[in-house]
């Protein structure tokens, strides 16, 4: 007899939607997300795709409690470490939620210090830890975040998501806008996070060539809803819908870089 555990996702999201009003938008109403279900597995990762538009960031900042949704059910896994939420996000530009007149070390400390309740010494010692984990070292945590690289800045976002220790980590864009060495690095380390802890990824992209390398499972969107969705390979090298079978010649090399988000 062989005896299952059942260990429950980390994410289910039922039946999304969101509906930006006519004065959101300047006189027409529009539903971004339209019926959208998945599931997301503990230690899994799950690629959302799709064109500029189609609905991806929407769904993502529904599922960090960003937004609101008009209908539908996010059921995440884990209640979160102290007052964090047992989701993070990082961002396509870091730069925007660093303190700029903080240097890395001691922002993270006192990330750790008033989000996960740890005294000071604690905090210091987590925060080193966290900065080695992906990387970076004590001449890095002395730094101002404009002293740093694109890529180093992206590191420092991980650190901080992983600080407050999420079960569920959203990445939009989180490598678009690096350059194709720097992202290997970056991809290199969502790696090493994957192997090491259970935490699972979203993935909002539009690179299929990086969805590919960090992502099992894949969903690609359009208008709102989900066109196609299953193992990212089975998606990527045998699309059974034309919208995907676009999405994939609309993609002229590896490392191909996405428009620029205009907001
Ligand atoms: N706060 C908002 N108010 C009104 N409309 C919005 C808002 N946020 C997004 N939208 C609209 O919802 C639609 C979906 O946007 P969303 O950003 O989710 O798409 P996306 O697939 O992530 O695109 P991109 O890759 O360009 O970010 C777009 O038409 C966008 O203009």
């Amino acid at each position: 007899m062989t005896t299952r555990s059942v260990i429950a996702p980390a994410l289910v999201v039922e039946g999304l939607r969101k509906e930006f009003p006519a004065h959101s938008r300047g006189g027409k109403a529009l539903v971004a997300v339209d019926d959208v279900s998945f599931t997301l597995e503990r230690g899994g990762s799950l690629a959302v795709v799709g064109e500029s538009g189609s609905g991806k960031t929407t769904t993502a900042r529904i599922v960090a409690g960003l937004e609101r949704a008009t209908s539908g059910t996010v059921t995440a896994a884990g209640s979160g470490k102290g007052t964090a939420r047992p989701v993070q996000m990082v961002f396509q530009d870091p730069f925007a939620s660093l303190d700029p007149r903080q240097r890395i070390g001691a922002g993270l400390t006192e990330l750790l210090r008033v989000r996960i309740g740890l005294g000071r010494a604690a905090a210091r010692e987590r925060a080193v830890g966290l900065l080695a984990e992906v990387g970076l070292d004590e001449q890095h945590a002395a730094r101002l975040p404009r002293d740093l690289s694109g890529g180093q800045r992206q590191r420092v976002a991980i650190a901080r998501a992983l600080a407050l220790e999420p079960e569920i980590l959203i990445l939009d864009e989180a490598v678009a806008a690096l350059d194709v060495s720097v992202q290997a690095q970056v991809l290199n380390l969502l790696r090493d996070i994957r192997e090491r802890t259970t935490v699972a990824f979203l993935f909002v992209s539009h690179d299929l060539a990086v969805v590919r390398q960090v992502t099992d499972q894949c969903l690609v969107m359009r208008n709102g809803r989900v066109v196609e969705q299953g193992p990212t390979a089975e998606v990527l090298d045998h699309p059974r819908d034309p919208y995907t079978r676009e999405l994939l010649d609309a993609v002229p090399r590896p490392g191909w870089q996405p428009r620029r988000r205009s907001a």
